[in-house]
């Protein structure tokens, strides 16, 4: 049984409580942790939406949604139904400035506990949501507040929704929530790099020709086709994951792991990527949209068909950009990211594709070797080395993978990255959330993009569901002599 740091009793009030993400990510976590034991049923989730619900109703509601998004420990009755019970609801609508506010005052009348505001609503709401929770006197010196991406749709609204918050919050009681700083494979970068030194030795330009950062699903956009229409691909996940995760994978060592050291270090990384002019947008980013084809041997609808429009949509499903980080870790590398729906495997991994020899002395010589990262599915690492072909009959060299499994190494202690970032937050440990300055020099970066884009320098090209994407998006890497993980044959 894996040890378990029992948390204190705490208050945990939840905005968008009937959402998709409350009901598929943030209860299934707390019950899983709730089933680990760490914490007890004197911690309170309260729940908030505009949905006019009794809390039976509500509670019926989050039973059916955990028996489908946390099935195997849901079949546990006891433990669902102590779990149920710590969870209340009131109806607000946030907006209103007659909605009554008593129920959650009430509820909230410890004032020493650990509170901890999550906004899982709409970005918009964020700004006028503090005001309320001032307004209504529900900020204590022990609050801090969550905030689900994105945060903003530009710089501008970034700015200003960091500003609205910041009028009620400090920063360091704001959690900017990115869940792939809380998968396992994202923070073991920092063991991979900085406990062992043989390979943070070789993790720089002298020994790597280039990296990929690859993100790809194959599920569409499902019910969230209003929200991703104007969001597309590359504020959906490029503005915060990919680029959170090129940090942790481009950074320089932390003096130590304290948030602000690993925070600085990502900055300086996100401050060092090449600026994009619109000419270098039309050479190095690739946008497509999915058009029907088939998954896992089905056919499945293209996006327009998805989205249930009868007008085409000039938003991208998937993004590949080819950049660079000046410093002298990296100088010349590119650093290819990429991510997509409806794409030919899930698969979130990083590849590290060291230099080809110098000097070859062997008769035949297989590609260079190359680290691949594996964070979904099947966590893990491949280490792919030179190898001689074994037995008689001349010197033939080829490539084998050295493999580590997460699964068949370890005892996996959380199975969604939402289970550690929620009870990090509600201990106060925000290294894995992101500060401001942060989420603003992503914008900087990205917005120059974003407005090509909008000019149509970079065209939106159709990708046959169940691929890897447009045609074009090998070009990219053909240039500089390279190809995409799944275009190698060892
Ligand atoms: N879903 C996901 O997988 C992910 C979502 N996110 C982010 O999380 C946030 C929520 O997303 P998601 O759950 O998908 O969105 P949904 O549209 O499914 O849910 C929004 C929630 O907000 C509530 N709400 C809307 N207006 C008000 C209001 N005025 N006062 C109080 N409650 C209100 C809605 O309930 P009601 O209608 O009853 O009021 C509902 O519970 C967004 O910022 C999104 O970008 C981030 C990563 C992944
Ligand atoms: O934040 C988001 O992430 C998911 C992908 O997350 P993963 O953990 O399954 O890789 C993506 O589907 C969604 O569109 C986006 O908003």
């Amino acid at each position: 049984m894996a040890h378990v740091n029992l948390i204190e009793p705490f208050d945990f009030i939840i905005f968008g409580a009937t959402g998709d993400l409350t009901m598929r990510k943030l209860l299934p976590a707390f019950l899983r942790r709730f089933h680990a034991g760490e914490f007890t049923d004197d911690a309170r989730l309260i729940c908030i939406a505009r949905s006019e619900l009794t809390v039976e109703k509500f509670r019926q509601q989050v039973r059916s949604a955990l028996k489908e998004f946390a099935s195997d420990i849901s079949k546990d009755n006891a433990t669902l139904d102590r779990f149920l019970a710590i969870l209340s609801y009131v109806p607000i609508d946030a907006t209103q400035p007659d909605s009554d506010w008593g129920p959650v005052r009430d509820a909230l009348k410890d004032q020493d506990r650990t509170r901890v505001f999550y906004l899982a609503t709409a970005p918009a709401l964020y700004a006028p949501l503090c005001a309320a929770l001032a307004e209504h006197k529900l900020i204590t010196r022990q609050s801090r507040i969550v905030l689900e991406k994105p945060i903003g749709v530009s710089l501008k609204t970034a700015t200003e929704i960091n500003d609205g918050v910041g009028r009620y919050f400090p920063e360091e009681s704001i959690y900017r929530i990115d869940h792939y700083l809380g998968k396992e494979g994202v923070q073991n970068l920092l063991a991979l790099r900085f406990a062992n030194p043989v390979l943070e030795k070789l993790w720089c330009a002298d020994a790597i020709e280039h990296v990929q950062i690859t993100a790809a699903e194959t599920v569409g956009v499902g019910t969230r086709g209003a929200y991703y229409d104007e969001s597309g691909a590359m504020r959906d996940m490029v503005q915060n994951h990919l680029l959170q995760v090129l940090c942790m994978v481009a950074m320089d060592a932390p003096a130590s792991l304290s948030a602000d050291d690993l925070r600085n270090e990502k900055l300086k990384v996100l401050n060092a990527l090449r600026p994009m002019t619109p000419d270098m947008v039309r050479q190095n980013v690739i946008r497509g949209q999915y058009i029907a084809g088939r998954i896992e041997d089905k056919p499945v609808p293209g996006y327009s068909e998805d989205l249930g429009h009868d007008r085409t949509s000039n938003t991208e499903t998937f993004v590949a950009i080819r950049t660079k980080i000046r410093t002298a870790r990296w100088g010349n590398v590119p650093f290819y990211l990429r991510t997509g729906k409806r794409m030919a495997a899930k698969s979130t991994e990083i590849v590290l594709q060291f230099k080809q020899q110098v000097w070859p002395i062997f008769t035949n010589t297989p590609s260079p070797g190359r680290l691949v990262i594996r964070i979904a599915p099947d966590e893990g690492l491949s280490l792919v080395v030179a190898s001689k072909d074994p037995g008689a009959g001349g010197f033939r060299v080829r490539n084998a993978a050295l493999n580590m499994s997460y699964e068949n190494q370890f005892t996996i202690e959380y199975q969604d990255s939402y289970e550690r970032l929620l009870l990090d937050a509600v201990r106060g440990n925000p290294a894995l959330f992101i500060r401001r300055d942060e989420v603003e020099a992503s914008w900087r970066w990205i917005e120059p993009i974003l407005d090509s884009c909008r000019h149509s320098l970079s065209q939106l090209e159709p990708y046959p569901a169940g691929s890897w994407g447009p045609a074009s998006t090998r070009a990219l890497l053909a240039r500089d002599g390279a190809m995409w993980h799944e275009d190698m044959l060892t």
